[in-house]
C-alpha cells in the first residue's frame, strides 16, 4: 500500500515534500565541505610556546602532552619544521625559573635579557616570515603570582597594574613582537597599551589582541604547571570572568573594542561558545580568536588516551564547532597535529 494512503493523506501530497530533503545538499564530501561557515585552514592557528630563562633547556610539561618548555637555544630546531609544514604564528610565554627572579611588580617580564625579549629578537631573526604574538601578563613574573601590580591589601592597584602591563607591551612591540596580547583582564589596560604604542610609533605596526572575555576557572591547571604560575594566596576571580557572567563577558568585550582593541581572545573555548557568539555580534568587523586552553587540550588526550574518543576526529569536531560560533583564530596546542592532518 501507497504510504500516503495507509496515513490517510487523502489530500494528494507526497509524504516527503520538496523542502523536507535537506541530505541532498550534502551527500558528497564537497558538498559536507561547501556547508562549513569557514573551513580550518593552518593560517587561522596559533601555537602557544613557554620560553624559559634557562637558555638550553628542552623540559617536557607532564600535563600538558607533546608541549615541552624550551631555552632560547632550543626553540629554533624545534620550532624549524613546524614553520616549513605551514605554521604561521607563535605566542610566546615566558617562564622565568631562575631563583629570586620574580618580585613585586614583576621586573623580569620585560627584562632585556630575559626570555620573552629574547625569543622575541631571535625569532623574528630566524623566521621573518613568523608572526610573532606575545602574551602580556605579570603573573608568571610576579612574587605574588597576580597579574597586577597589588595593593598592600593584596587587592589589585589598577593604575599601577595598568602603567606596567602598558611598559611591558610596548617593550615587547620595540623588541620586534608584532602583536601584543594582554590576558591579565584588569581594566583600562587596552586604551593605555593602545596610548604608550601611539606615543612611541608604534600604533600602527603592533596589532593589539585583547584577551576581553577570559574567565576564571578550572581549565588552566596545566598552564601553570607550565608557566610555573599559580597565584601564591587568592585567586583571580576579582579580575577574570565568572563562568555566568555573559552581561559582563558583552561589557568586556564592547568596553575593550571602545578602547582600541584590533581583535578580541574568548578563553576557554569549547564551555563559552555562546560568548563567542556573542563576539561575532559585538566585534563584527574584528577578528575574534579562540583559545583552547590547556585544560581543554589535557582532556582531549585524557579520553582519547581511555578510547572514549579519536584524538583527531574529536579535535577537528571542536575547533570546527569554534569557527562556527564565529572565531576566526585559534590558539591551539594542538597546531602541530594540526599541520600533519590539513595536509592528509
Ligand atoms: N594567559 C594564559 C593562561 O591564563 C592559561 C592558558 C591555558 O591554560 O592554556
Ligand atoms: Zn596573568
Ligand atoms: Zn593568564
Amino acid at each position: 500500500m501507497h504510504v500516503a494512503q495507509f496515513l490517510n493523506l487523502n489530500d494528494g501530497t507526497p509524504a516527503v515534500e520538496v523542502g523536507s530533503v535537506l541530505s541532498g545538499g550534502y551527500n558528497h564530501p564537497l558538498l559536507r565541505a561547501w556547508q562549513n561557515e569557514r573551513q580550518l585552514t593552518k593560517n587561522m592557528l596559533i601555537f602557544p610556546i613557554f620560553i624559559s630563562d634557562n637558555d638550553d633547556d628542552e623540559t617536557a610539561i607532564e600535563s600538558l602532552p607533546n608541549i615541552k618548555r624550551f631555552g632560547v637555544n632550543k626553540i629554533t630546531a624545534y620550532l624549524e619544521p613546524l614553520i616549513a609544514k605551514g605554521l604561521k604564528s607563535v605566542i610566546i610565554f615566558g617562564v622565568p625559573l631562575k631563583e629570586g627572579v620574580k618580585d613585586a611588580i614583576g621586573t623580569a617580564a620585560d627584562d632585556p635579557n630575559g626570555p620573552v625579549i629574547k625569543a622575541i629578537k631571535l625569532l623574528r631573526k630566524t623566521f621573518p616570515d613568523l608572526y610573532i604574538i606575545c602574551d602580556v601578563c605579570l603573573c608568571e613574573y610576579t612574587s605574588h603570582g597576580h597579574c597586577g601590580v597589588l595593593d598592600d591589601d593584596g587587592a589589585i592597584n589598577i593604575e599601577e597594574s595598568v602603567a606596567r602591563l602598558a611598559m611591558v607591551a610596548l617593550n615587547y612591540a620595540k623588541a620586534g613582537a608584532h602583536c601584543v596580547a594582554p590576558s591579565d583582564m584588569i581594566d583600562g589596560r587596552i586604551r593605555m597599551i593602545k596610548k604608550g604604542l601611539l606615543a612611541n610609533g608604534l600604533a600602527n605596526k603592533t596589532f593589539v589582541l585583547s584577551y576581553s572575555a577570559k574567565f576564571s576557572g578550572n581549565l588552566y591547571g596545566p598552564f601553570r604547571d607550565a608557566a610555573c604560575s599559580s597565584p601564591s594566596s587568592g585567586d583571580r576571580k576579582c579580575y577574570q570572568l565568572p563562568t555566568g557572567g555573559r552581561g559582563l563577558a558583552r561589557r568586556a568585550l564592547k568596553r575593550d573594542l571602545d578602547e582600541g582593541a584590533d581583535g578580541i581572545i574568548v578563553k576557554p573555548s569549547t564551555f563559552y561558545l555562546d560568548i563567542m557568539r556573542d563576539a561575532s555580534e559585538i566585534c563584527q568587523d574584528f577578528p575574534i580568536c579562540a583559545y583552547h586552553v590547556s585544560g581543554e587540550f589535557a582532556m582531549l588526550h585524557a579520553a582519547a588516551e581511555k578510547g572514549v574518543v579519536d584524538l583527531k576526529t574529536i579535535a577537528f569536531e571542536s575547533h570546527q564547532g569554534f569557527l562556527r560560533a564565529g572565531a576566526r583564530l585559534i590558539i591551539t596546542y594542538l597546531a602541530p597535529e594540526f599541520l600533519d592532518w590539513l595536509e592528509q
